[in-house]
């Protein structure tokens, strides 16, 4: 934050204590709000309370420092022969609070698992997000809006909308966040680095919104589409930003449940066009979307078609507990003729297409829900070092150090995991990883977001009302208690992948009884 050169002595400062001019001092600077008084969402009364004083106290009590950063032209200089103490971050920085970072990026820990590749592609990621994406996604997030074309664009020149897709050929040759990975090189765990940097601005709806649906959806082309030219078309348009798309699998009639799907795909005489109706319910970025890798009923089981918007496709937004910027979709198909060039993978063998991306989607759904813990967890810290209620700082109280002791826990035993996990994925073949990571990939998912659960409930109970207001200091607190039950529920509900993780267990369980 630039702050202007001058300073002032405290006693000048208590001179501005009339009614055309109320100055005050924050963390030693001086700050001028006379024309201020009316603006302040505080009210102009509880400054001119603190006029000519020093406010650092009662301005922490209640603000985020982000707030001084936003209002840095208030600020006329400084206290004569004092330095402001408090830090405020600068793009790209790590966080200097205990437990906000993953033990990897905290200055005296080791891990085995990361390069200088990883360390280089997080810093990167680190400040396009607080650059970029973070500003972007606080103001969707609060109108609703969708992701502007502007930062798809930018997302795409340096390489980010292909990263998202994880490792693989589609990198090769493409320029990564300024050369920070070569794209041959890029494995699992620089996949998990990007899903977790990206998550940091703190928004759960626009998270989605910000393209998730090419996610899960552009997998199905890159694996699964028969006709290369087709398939480079699609890949070109989507990773240039100027074509959407997104995985319209999920029905009314089911969700989970995906092999009871009701939306039928019939044949045309002459062989050569499907005819598509139904309807698909809660569809990531549907609105928007000029794609829809879509599941179908057709005549012996379920496949997978590839559906442009035209005729007979319409997109309706569904209003959801989180932000509108998600893009959450009711799609309606009917009479959608569809080239037969179009269908994915196998003809009645649709099944193997949605499920060959589960496991890396699951896996990209818990590190995300792994790396808001985290964030929740530093605001917690945070707060608790700086608000005084009953004339003490909240973490001189045990109860609170209870909860927060056990939301660390959490966090830190679930990236542990996962990392452990994200290790296997980087050397097991994929025939192997679909054997082997299938249960420990869902249980996983699973205990991300139970503790999601856990944390969201005691964040709130340290904040407060705070907790429950979408602006000012609980604001990631809100968002999270708001958005941590979709990743309860998407890409498989809590308790179906629970019995998945020990049905798949039972798998290898000897046949003796023992
Ligand atoms: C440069 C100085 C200040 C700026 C730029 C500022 C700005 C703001 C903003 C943007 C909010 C809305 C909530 C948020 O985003 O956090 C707010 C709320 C508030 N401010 Fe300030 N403020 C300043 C100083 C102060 C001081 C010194 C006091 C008290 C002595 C104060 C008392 C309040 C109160 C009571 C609220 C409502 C808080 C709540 O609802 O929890 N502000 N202020």
């Amino acid at each position: 934050m630039a702050i202007a050169s001058k300073t002032f002595t405290r006693a000048e400062v208590a001179k501005h204590n009339t009614e055309d001019s109320v100055w005050f001092v924050v963390d030693a600077t001086v700050y001028d709000v006379s024309d201020f008084l009316d603006a302040h969402p505080g009210g102009e009364a509880v400054l001119r309370q603190v006029a000519g004083k020093d406010a650092t106290v009662d301005f922490y009590n209640l603000h985020r420092h982000e707030v001084l950063s936003k209002y840095a032209d208030l600020a006329i200089g400084t206290v004569e022969g004092e330095k402001p103490s408090i830090i405020t971050p600068q793009p790209g920085d790590l966080s200097t609070v205990p437990y906000a970072e993953p033990l990897w990026l905290s200055p005296a820990f080791r891990s085995p698992f990361y390069k200088e590749s990883h360390r280089k592609l997080q810093r990167a990621m680190r400040e396009f997000t607080d650059k970029y994406i973070t500003p972007e996604a606080q103001e969707k997030e609060r109108t609703g809006e969708y992701i502007s074309q502007e930062l798809v664009e930018r997302m795409s020149k340096t390489g980010i909308l292909q990263m998202r897709m994880g490792p693989g050929k589609h990198l090769h040759g493409v320029e990564l966040l300024g050369g920070a990975v070569d794209g041959k090189e890029f494995d699992y765990f620089h996949d998990l680095v990007m899903s977790q940097e990206g998550v940091r601005a703190a928004a759960r709806g626009f998270q989605d919104g910000s393209l998730a649906g090419m996610v899960i959806g552009l997998t199905c082309i890159l694996n699964f589409c028969k006709d290369p030219v087709m398939q480079k078309r699609i890949t070109d348009e989507v990773f240039s930003g100027q074509k959407k798309i997104c995985l319209a699998i999920t029905e009314a009639f089911a969700g989970s449940d995906v092999a009871n799907l009701r939306t039928t795909a019939v044949k045309t005489p002459d062989g050569k066009h499907y005819i598509v109706n139904g309807t698909k319910k809660w569809i990531t970025n549907g609105v928007f979307s000029d794609y829809f890798v879509t599941g179908v009923k057709t005549d012996k089981g379920l496949s997978v078609l590839l559906i442009e918007r035209g005729e007979g496709v319409e997109t309706k937004p569904i209003k959801t507990s989180y932000s509108p910027a998600a893009g959450t979709t009711f799609i309606t198909f009917d009479n959608v003729k569809v080239p037969v060039e179009n269908l994915l993978g196998e003809e009645n063998k649709g099944i193997y297409v949605i499920l060959s991306n589960f496991n890396h989607e699951r896996w990209t759904m818990a590190c995300g829900t792994i790396r808001y813990m985290r964030l929740v967890v530093e605001e917690c810290l945070k707060w608790a070092h700086q608000r005084i209620v009953f004339r003490k700082r909240l973490i001189d109280q045990p109860v609170i150090r209870q909860k927060l002791a056990k939301m660390i826990a959490l966090c830190e035993a679930n990236q542990a995991w996962l990392e452990q996990i994200t290790f296997q994925m980087c050397n097991m073949p994929y025939a192997q990883q679909a054997k082997f990571l299938g249960g420990p990939i869902a249980l996983l998912k699973m205990s991300a977001t139970r503790a999601a659960h856990e944390i969201a409930d005691e964040s709130v109970q340290i904040f407060g009302g705070r907790g429950l207001t979408q602006t000012g200091m609980g604001r990631v607190i809100e968002n999270f208690n708001r958005g941590y039950k979709f990743d309860a529920i998407l890409g498989g509900a809590e308790e179906v992948l629970a019995d998945l993780g020990v049905r798949q267990a039972m798998k290898f369980m000897p046949k003796a009884v023992l």
